[in-house]
């Protein structure tokens, strides 16, 4: 076999083994059906959910946000959510001025209001903006949920609904985010339009 069919039957079988160690990990999932009532929660008060990652989860942010807009398995009205993620303009004067550190949280400082979700995405859970952007949402009452892996790093306790997954490469635990994130947005749907 080619050396890439070998990488592929590799990577296939890490995600398949890691997709299955999460279904044994009850705790974990505990915390994920928590961090789903949360935000079909915010959603029922009318408020919004904010998405917010870096490099491939920043894809996911806005990849999870346009199916909350949108739709993902059915057709029904659209539900707000945002991706801090998209507006160079914003992202380039909150870096330049303040620090990149602070390009989600002082988004989240303008326009998230209190009962809005946060969901931060990081593989590693070090990314200093999605740290700081999990200290802004405890400062402004904003539940927030994480994505992450590995040992979910500093920031597993600056969030409500930490949601550690398995996987040793960050290529895999990004996709155990996507699975995720679209179960998130499947539950969602269902519970406010119906199965
Ligand atoms: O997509 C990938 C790797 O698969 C990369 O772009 C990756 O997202 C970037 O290196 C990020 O900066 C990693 O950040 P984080 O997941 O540790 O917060
Ligand atoms: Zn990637």
């Amino acid at each position: 076999m080619s050396s890439p069919l070998l990488r592929l039957q590799r990577n296939l079988d890490a995600s398949i083994r890691a997709k299955q160690q999460l279904m044994q990990e009850s705790a974990t999932l505990a915390v994920f059906d928590a961090a789903v009532a949360a935000t079909i929660a915010a959603y029922r008060n009318g408020r919004r959910i904010y998405i917010a990652g870096n490099g491939g989860s920043a894809a996911d942010a806005q990849h999870l946000a346009a199916e909350f807009v949108s739709k993902l398995a059915r057709d029904r009205a659209p539900l707000p959510a945002e991706a801090l993620t998209t507006d160079s303009s914003i992202l380039t004067a909150i870096g330049n001025d303040y620090g990149y550190e602070q390009v989600f949280s002082r988004q989240l400082a303008g326009k998230a209001v209190a009962g809005d979700i946060f969901l931060g995405i990081t593989t590693s859970g070090r990314s200093p903006n999605i740290l700081r952007a999990l200290e802004q949402c405890r400062a402004m009452g904003v539940p927030s949920i994480l994505f992450t892996g590995r040992d979910g790093g500093p920031a597993r306790p600056l969030a409500d609904h930490a949601i550690v997954v398995p996987g040793e490469a960050t290529s895999t635990i990004q996709e155990l985010h996507i699975v995720l994130a679209h179960t998130l947005c499947e539950s969602v749907e269902a519970a406010l339009f119906g199965e």
